[in-house]
């Protein structure tokens, strides 16, 4: 059985097979690095961080994955941070993260992983998250069923907001206003007395723990594509739903997700929060 848990002989068996190999060395270089001493520098705000691991990872897994595809495009964080155009056409497209959790390694917390996600003709085909210390490797291919380390995942079917555990991420983003509606929307579920919400520092570990049915719904306004393209296929795999926070299509560009287990519950989340906005990661 491959990672994935597919038969195979599907069109893009080698593309998911490379990106699982890469996950795999990526976090062991990762996990090897989180006790080491880093150079981090900051890039959009002063919560925006990087480090010469997250470059290094993301250059590994570009260059070997340009020689074995070079036909296929990229888009990966922090070349887009040095300027590299972020677009998503109906070519074959890796949409990377070498470290999802920047923030999380820099202070050596635990959850970080590394996320590659694989869309053809703008429609999302696979998604490999690897979380580097627990080694636990979710992957899931359209149509074939959601995995961690072997094993079928499946979300929650919880539909009452009155019950349900929701995940959120606090974005780069310190300005008052952001936090205040930032806030907001988090008392907004509270009010409607969710059993709690969290943050974990890692959107895309959040989308995982939202597949394996641990949490009941997940939100966040100011995440990228490359945070969110391989877990969605992770959580759509597993039964869930991922969509605009304004309850239409999700939009991998817009950078606001809302996700569940149920439409009911997506719906319930999307209508307690004000939006928060954030440039498009295409322009
Ligand atoms: O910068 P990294 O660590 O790849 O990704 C972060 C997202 O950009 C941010 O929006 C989110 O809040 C954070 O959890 C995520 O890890
Ligand atoms: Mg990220
Ligand atoms: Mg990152």
């Amino acid at each position: 059985m491959k990672a994935g848990g597919q038969q195979a002989g599907s069109p893009w068996d080698e593309c998911f097979e490379a990106a699982v190999q890469l996950a795999r060395r990526a976090g062991q270089i990762i996990s090897k690095a989180l006790t080491e001493e880093k150079r981090v520098s900051t890039k959009t705000s002063a919560a925006d961080l990087v480090t010469e691991t997250d470059r290094l990872v993301e250059d590994l897994i570009v260059s070997e994955l340009r020689k074995q595809f070079p036909s296929h495009r990229f888009i990966a964080e922090e070349a887009t941070a040095a300027g590299a155009k972020c677009e998503l056409t109906t070519s074959p497209t890796w949409i990377i993260d070498p470290i999802d959790g920047t923030c999380n390694f820099v202070h050596r917390f635990p959850d970080v992983a590394v996320s590659i996600g694989f869309a053809v003709h703008r429609e999302l085909e696979f998604g490999v998250v690897h979380h580097c210390v627990e080694e636990r490797l979710y992957s899931a291919r359209r149509g074939h069923g959601a995995f961690c380390n072997g094993q079928q995942l499946w979300v929650s079917g919880e539909t009452d907001l009155s019950r349900a555990l929701i995940l959120t991420e606090i974005g780069s983003k310190r300005d008052p206003a952001t936090l205040k509606l930032l806030l907001g929307n988090m008392e907004q579920l509270l009010l409607a007395k969710a059993h709690g919400v969290r943050v974990i520092g890692s959107s895309t570990l959040a989308l995982c723990h939202l597949a394996a049915g641990a949490v009941d719904a997940y939100y966040q306004f100011g995440l990228h594509c490359w945070d969110l393209a391989a877990a969605t296929v992770i959580v759509r795999e597993a039964g869930g739903i991922v969509m605009d926070t304004t309850g239409g299509p999700l939009d991998l560009m817009s950078r606001r997700v809302v996700a569940a287990g149920t439409q009911k519950m997506a719906t319930l989340v999307a209508q307690a929060l004000q939006p928060i906005s954030y440039e498009r990661d295409d322009v």
